[in-house]
């Protein structure tokens, strides 16, 4: 059973365009959550350019459904992150100068830095992890040998393919996806997902777990509103869980 969560961050962007206090990522929150969204999904990034604390603090307080806290692994989100205990942190590369998150982890360079200050702090606070990685098998097997329980594959190089290019960015996901099943390791997927290119993915990619959409489904929610958006994606991704 495939579910969507959907990411608010973009929602909050708006709002801080001009500061009035609308609109609210935790009522979007809502909204996805009462037109059929499993959860929700938000990035507190370091510079907060989107997302604020008292935002993170609030979605924590109204989901009702699965919380994805996305966060780099700093010291200071750690801290908040094993505070709130969401039902996942899924940790991803951070650049303050980046537009938006730019590709996995970079999985040999982390692994020890993992192993020995990150992973211990959320598995003693008992929060688990996904990390945000690349569609390769050998970082599926990495992931492997650090326990982890879920991965979330970077569909962003799909979304931004050529025609051309998108049959192999579909085979790497789908052979990433089956290693990383191989291994015991839950799928979820994200990046630069939306209705224009979904279905391809879904139809070639096994063993998804949770989907996070944002950007996307967020800028389609402008034109048409929110909970059409959600429930149109949420009965799109249903197609493929019959
Ligand atoms: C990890 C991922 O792909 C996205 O959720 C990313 O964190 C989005 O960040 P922005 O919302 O800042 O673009
Ligand atoms: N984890 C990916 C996510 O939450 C949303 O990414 P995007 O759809 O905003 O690119």
């Amino acid at each position: 059973m495939i579910k969507l969560l959907v990411n608010v961050d973009h929602v909050a962007t708006l709002r801080n365009a001009r500061s009035e206090g609308y609109p609210d990522p935790v009522e979007a929150a809502r909204i996805c959550e009462a037109n059929g969204a499993a959860g929700i999904v938000f990035h507190l990034r370091e510079d907060r350019r989107h997302i604020k604390d008292d935002d993170a603090w609030g979605l924590h307080k109204a989901v009702q459904g699965l919380l994805d806290f996305e966060m780099g692994a700093t010291d200071e989100m750690l801290g908040i992150c094993c505070r709130m205990k969401p039902h996942l942190c899924t940790l991803v590369p951070e650049k303050r100068e980046e537009i938006t998150t730019e590709g996995g982890l970079n999985m040999p360079l982390i692994m020890e830095d993992y192993r020995t200050r990150v992973l211990p702090k959320l598995a003693e606070a008992g929060v688990p992890v996904s990390l945000f990685v690349e569609p390769s098998v050998r970082d599926m097997e990495l992931c492997a040998e650090l326990g982890v329980p879920v991965v979330e594959l970077h569909t962003g190089t799909y979304a931004n393919a050529s025609e051309a290019d998108r049959p192999r960015e579909l085979r790497r996901l789908r052979e990433a996806a089956e290693r990383a099943h191989s291994l015991g390791i839950q799928v979820n997927a994200g990046h630069g997902l939306g209705f224009s290119n979904i279905r391809p993915f879904l139809e070639e990619v096994p063993h998804l777990a949770e989907i996070s959409i944002g950007h996307a489904l967020m800028a389609d929610a402008l034109m048409r509103g929110l909970p059409t958006s959600v429930s149109e994606m949420v009965a799109l991704i249903n197609e493929y869980n019959a």
